[in-house]
C-alpha cells in the first residue's frame, strides 16, 4: 500500500509537528484545525503561532476548517487531545483510511485507550498508535527524533513507518498498540509527579527515584492491560518518561513544578490554551489501575496534589513511610 496526501486532524503543537514532519519529503498534508486563526496562519504565512511559535512550516502543508476535506487521505494522524477524540472522530466522515492515533491519554468515563475509542467511533478502519519521545517544537524544527510506530498489521505498519520516515524523524515497527498507548498515557501522570520534585526542590535523588518506581507503575498496569514489557521499555514508555520527566519543556511536568510551588490544580489548570494530559489522565488512571487490581502509589498522589486533597510535604511523607518491599 502507497501512502501519499497524509491528513492531520489538530493543529496544536503536535499535529502542527507531525504535518510538517509528514510534508519533509514534498508529499501534501492536509490539516484540519479547530481555530480559523491557525488555519488562516498557516495558509497565509506558513506558520502557527498560536501553538508552535517561531517555527517556519512547509508550504506543502495546506489548512482547512471543514473536516470532510480529509475524506481522500491516504492516512490519518489523529492529533487532538485524547478527551476529545472521540468527538471529533464522530463529527468527520472520512471513509476507511488507516487512523494513526497519537494523542496520549484515557478517555474519562470509558477508561478506554484512544484505539478502543477510535475502533467504537469508525470500526472498519484500520488502526496504529504513534508514540514516543518527541517535543513538538524539536520535530518541527527537524532535530532527530524516534517514536514507536505500532500497527497489528505489520504490512500496513510498514507503510505509513515508510511514508512518515525522514532523515529526522525515525519511525520504529511494532504489532503492540495497547503498549504503545499505555506508555504515553502514564508517563504523563508520572511527569507531574517529578515536576512536583522540581518545583519543591526535593533533589536529583528523588527524581530518579521517581522516574524508576514510575516505570515499575506503568509496567504493573500496561502488563495488566496486555501490554508487552519490551514496548514499555522503548521509546513510547521508559523513552517517553525519561524525556518529559527531566524538562520544563514538558507541559506536565511543569503543571507538576507549579503544584510545588505552592500553587493549586485549579488555578494551574483555569484558562489554560495548551493540554496537559497528565491532569485528565490521572484519575481515570486512577480508577482503571483500582479496576485492575494494581497498585500505582506514584498516580494516586498526584490525583490527590491535583484535587487539592493533600499538601506536597505529607504527601512526600506518606510514599516514603509505605511498607517496605521488594523492588520487584
Ligand atoms: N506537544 C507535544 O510536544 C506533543 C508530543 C507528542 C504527543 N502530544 C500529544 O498530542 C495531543 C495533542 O497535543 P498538542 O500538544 O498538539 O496540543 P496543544 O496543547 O498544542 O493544543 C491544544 C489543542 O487542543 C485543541 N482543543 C482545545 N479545546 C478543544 C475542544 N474543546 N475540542 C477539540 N479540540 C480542542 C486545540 O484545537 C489544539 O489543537 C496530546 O494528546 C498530547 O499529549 C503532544
Ligand atoms: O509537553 P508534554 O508533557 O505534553 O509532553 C510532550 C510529549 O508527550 C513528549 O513526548
Amino acid at each position: 500500500m502507497t501512502i501519499e496526501t497524509i491528513g492531520v486532524i489538530g493543529g496544536g503543537a503536535w499535529g502542527t509537528a507531525l504535518a510538517q514532519a509528514a510534508a519533509a519529503g514534498g508529499d501534501p498534508v492536509v490539516l484540519w484545525a479547530r481555530e480559523g486563526d491557525v488555519v488562516r496562519a498557516i495558509n497565509d504565512q506558513s506558520a502557527n503561532p498560536l501553538f508552535l511559535p517561531n517555527i517556519p512550516l512547509s508550504r506543502k502543508i495546506r489548512a482547512t476548517s471543514q473536516l470532510d476535506d480529509l475524506a481522500d487521505c491516504d492516512a490519518i494522524l489523529v492529533v487532538a487531545p485524547a478527551q476529545h477524540v472521540r468527538e471529533i472522530l464522530g463529527s468527520a466522515s472520512i471513509g476507511f483510511a488507516p487512523l494513526i492515533l497519537c494523542a496520549k491519554g484515557i478517555e474519562a468515563g470509558s477508561k478506554k485507550l484512544m484505539s478502543e475509542v477510535a475502533a467504537e467511533v469508525y470500526p472498519g478502519s484500520p488502526i496504529a498508535v504513534l508514540s514516543g519521545p518527541t517535543f513538538a517544537h524539536e520535530v518541527a524544527a527537524g532535530l532527530p527524533a524516534a517514536v514507536t510506530l505500532a500497527c497489528e498489521d505489520q504490512v500496513l505498519g510498514q507503510s505509513i513507518a515508510a511514508r512518515l520516515a525522514s532523515p529526522a524523524f525515525r519511525p520504529y515497527l511494532s504489532k503492540d498498540v495497547i503498549g504503545a498507548e499505555i506508555g504515553g498515557a502514564v508517563k504523563n501522570v508520572l511527569a507531574i509527579a517529578c515536576g512536583v520534585v522540581e518545583g519543591k526542590r526535593l533533589g536529583q535523588n528523588a527524581r530518579a527515584a521517581l522516574i524508576s518506581r514510575g516505570f515499575a507503575e506503568m509496567t504493573r498496569f500496561g502488563l495488566a492491560r496486555g501490554a508487552e514489557a519490551e514496548t514499555l521499555a522503548g521509546l513510547s514508555g521508559l523513552g517517553d518518561l525519561v524525556l518529559t520527566c527531566s524538562s520544563t519543556s514538558s507541559r506536565n511536568f511543569s503543571l507538576g513544578k507549579g503544584l510545588g510551588e505552592g500553587k493549586s490544580g485549579a488555578e494551574l489548570l483555569a484558562d489554560r490554551t495548551t493540554v496537559a494530559e497528565g491532569a485528565h489522565t490521572a484519575p481515570v488512571l486512577r480508577e482503571a489501575a483500582h479496576d485492575a487490581g494494581v497498585e500505582m502509589p506514584i498516580t494516586e498522589a498526584v490525583c490527590a496534589l491535583l484535587e487539592g486533597k493533600n499538601s506536597v510535604e505529607a504527601t512526600v511523607e506518606a510514599l516514603m513511610a509505605r511498607p517496605l518491599k521488594n523492588e520487584r
